[in-house]
């Protein structure tokens, strides 16, 4: 029998690892079934070089709880320990690493700062366990060894008569942890953590249907045939799939195995993916992984589904902040990778030179795959456009290097469900949406019903107008207009009439004097009351409609960008809606109201603002019951 002291140095290591990190407590399983892991593949490792003479078998892990004893165990069939490698690795090495781990981060108070929290290793028994045993024995010829310690730095190591190959951790757990006896508890912990572990955990046994036994069929006396009930076997219950998608070459997969890969990962989730993206790449750094471009749904539980970080099959985080692109975190899989640090805080994360690679190959990834997926069939991409395009907008409004690949993939979708990339766009409309200035102008609506006769005038002039409607859009049209050649120009169809907002030379002749409109300007002040219109007398097309409300361009994009976050000028966003009332001085309705007496012009003029304003969408509640009522009057 051995006795000894770990370090008296840090006598108090014990009730630090108890406090440290209060919430994460339950990450000593993680650990411990790591260590399992790892013990079980150097095994295997060693047979294969010839270095180890034993069989692996079905080497597993263990997991088992004796409420009685009130002990969690956790057995693995690796290496092993001999009695002088408990001395060193558990005495010596896995001691100074946890007091290494400890004094980094003992004094971290930004506890979220932490992702994963790899490397407290074997001591991290300590947070839920009073006393530990170890109970081990090498692959090598050597007796076992039975490491005993309660939390204070005195240890015991004697001689166990152990004979089968392998390691026993057993806890005794703390009063105060007493949860993790629990076998719901231990379950979800497994499956949270460890359901794609490389080596397979048994969690106790499940009843199945035995596989060798055909159930035969019995006929009872009115000739009725019934199969005879399917026999039970008690097999191994084991929680996790060791050989998970991405870590299959993507040559071995069919579509079939991706989806049901995203449905093992997201159980709860019926939709199926638009489409996947398989990372693979081992050098400059090691990341393999599945990306799934999901539906797009309002259903909250699907946006619980995020990207989970894992290191070698175990899971850390599914906080992907600072690895994953911002835009890119709405998407859903795996990445794992064994060189993204874990013990770091975010800020230093983002900093990390092999962290901004992944970052950046990722986006590369995506990238040239939304763009595969456009070449090869372009209709398909059309049709899952609307899906996708908020993340590649936000994309390419985020990144550069998205922006400049995305440009020949992202679609400008018009009214009338034809979609143009913006190359195409700008080719379609250049000669007849032109203005006199040489302004090329772009025509778009936020929404086919309300727009209608907006879009309808714009269309009876041959004009193209896109359908753009996702929240982050505004950002995107400007974008677009300063990073090309400044003659590009984003503007809505009901940001002015159609014949100002692409102002060719022909000028139309106004059928009023200049004296006429002077009269007639404060006469619709007047009536109409409202210091939220700006009345604007043109001359425009005498078919054209006599009253139309607009609302300007800028104002109405600077207030959008407010609204989405960052952009447009400050103090926008709370400006009121402000809109112009254009009144087309060459309608004949127009002529009507100037010569009408006072009481016919308030009556004309408030029926005709009426129906502008009922075309945008604007008049409700009490305007709306009196429109209707004096409409009604009308045609009595
Ligand atoms: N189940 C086990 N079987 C065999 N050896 C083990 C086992 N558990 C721990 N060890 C030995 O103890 C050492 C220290 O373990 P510990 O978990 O503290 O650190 P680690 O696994 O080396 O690194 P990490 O900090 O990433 O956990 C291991 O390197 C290993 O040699």
């Amino acid at each position: 029998m051995s006795k000894g002291n770990i370090n008296v140095s840090v006598e108090n290591i014990f009730p630090l690892i108890k406090k440290f990190l209060y919430s994460d407590h339950e990450i000593f399983l993680r650990e411990l079934i790591s260590n399992g892991t790892d013990a079980t593949t150097k095994l295997k490792h060693l047979i294969s070089i010839g270095e180890a003479k034993t069989e692996l078998g079905d080497a597993k892990i263990e997991i088992s709880i004796d409420k009685d004893a009130k002990t969690l165990t956790i057995k693995d069939q690796g290496i092993g320990m001999t009695a002088d490698e408990v001395e060193k690795y558990i005495n010596q090495i896995a001691f100074s690493g946890a007091e290494e781990f400890l004094d980094k981060y003992k004094d971290d108070k930004n506890e979220t700062g932490v992702i994963g929290h790899f490397g407290l290793g074997f001591y991290s028994a300590f947070m839920v366990a009073d006393k530990v045993e170890i109970i081990t024995k090498s692959f090598k010829d050597e007796p076992a060894a039975h490491w005993t310690c309660d939390g204070s730095p005195e240890y015991t190591l004697v001689a166990h008569d152990k004979s089968d190959r392998g390691t026993e951790i057993i806890l005794h757990i703390a009063e105060d942890s007493t949860e993790f006896l629990e076998e719901g508890k231990i379950r979800g912990l497994l499956t949270k953590y460890n359901r794609f572990n490389q080596v397979p955990i048994k969690f106790g046994t499940k009843k199945i249907n035995d596989p060798e036994h055909e159930p035969a069929t019995i006929t009872d006396k009115d000739g009725k045939e019934t199969k005879e009930p399917h026999r039970q076997i008690e097999v191994d219950d084991i929680i996790n799939n060791t050989n998970p998608a991405w870590t299959k070459k993507p040559a071995d997969l069919e579509k079939e195995d991706y989806d049901n890969f995203y449905r093992e990962l997201y159980p709860m989730q019926f939709e199926e993916s638009l489409f996947h993206i398989h990372l693979n790449v081992d050098y400059p750094f090691n990341l393999t992984g599945i990306l799934f471009f999901p539906k797009l749904t309002q259903n909250l539980d699907m946006q619980k589904d995020k990207i989970q970080l894992y290191q070698n099959q175990v899971f850390v985080t599914d906080n992907v902040e600072g690895i994953v692109p911002d835009f890119l975190q709405m998407l859903k899989g795996v990445i794992d990778s064994p060189d993204i640090p874990l013990n770091v805080s975010r800020s230093y994360l983002q900093a990390d030179g092999a962290v901004k690679k992944i970052s950046g190959y990722i986006t590369k990834k995506v990238a040239d795959k939304l763009a595969s997926l456009f070449k090869k069939d372009r209709e398909d991409f059309e049709k899952k456009w609307n899906d996708i395009k908020v993340i590649i907008e936000y994309g390419m409004l985020s990144e550069d290097k998205f922006f400049d690949k995305a440009k020949k993939f992202a679609l400008y979708p018009t009214v009338d469900d034809t979609y143009f990339t913006f190359d195409e766009l700008v080719e379609k409309t250049k000669d007849t949406q032109t203005d006199k200035d040489g302004n090329h102008v772009i025509l778009y609506a936020a929404n086919k019903d309300a727009q209608h006769s907006y879009i309808q005038a714009a269309k009876d002039k041959g004009y193209q107008v896109l359908i753009l409607d996702s929240p982050i859009v505004s950002h995107l049209m400007q974008k677009l207009e300063t990073s090309g050649d400044g003659k590009i120009k984003f503007s809505r169809v009901d940001a002015d009439h159609i014949d100002n907002l692409i102002k060719k030379d022909d000028n139309v002749i106004s059928k009023l004097s200049d004296e006429e409109k002077e009269k007639l300007k404060p006469v619709i002040e007047g009536a109409v009351n409202n210091s939220s219109y700006t009345v604007q007398l043109e001359a425009m097309d005498s078919n054209a409609s006599p009253f139309m409300i607009t609302v300007p361009e800028f104002m109405r994009r600077m207030k959008e960008m407010q609204a989405t976050g960052g952009g447009g000028m400050f103090g926008m966003g709370n400006m009121p809606d402000m809109y112009n009332l254009v009144v087309n001085t060459n309608s004949p309705l127009v002529s009507e109201i100037l010569a009408a007496d006072e009481e016919k012009q308030k009556g004309l003029i408030s029926q005709a603002f009426d129906l502008a304003k009922l075309s945008q969408n604007l008049l409700h509640g009490e305007e709306l019951t009196n429109f209707i009522k004096r409409s009604y009057e009308l045609i009595k």
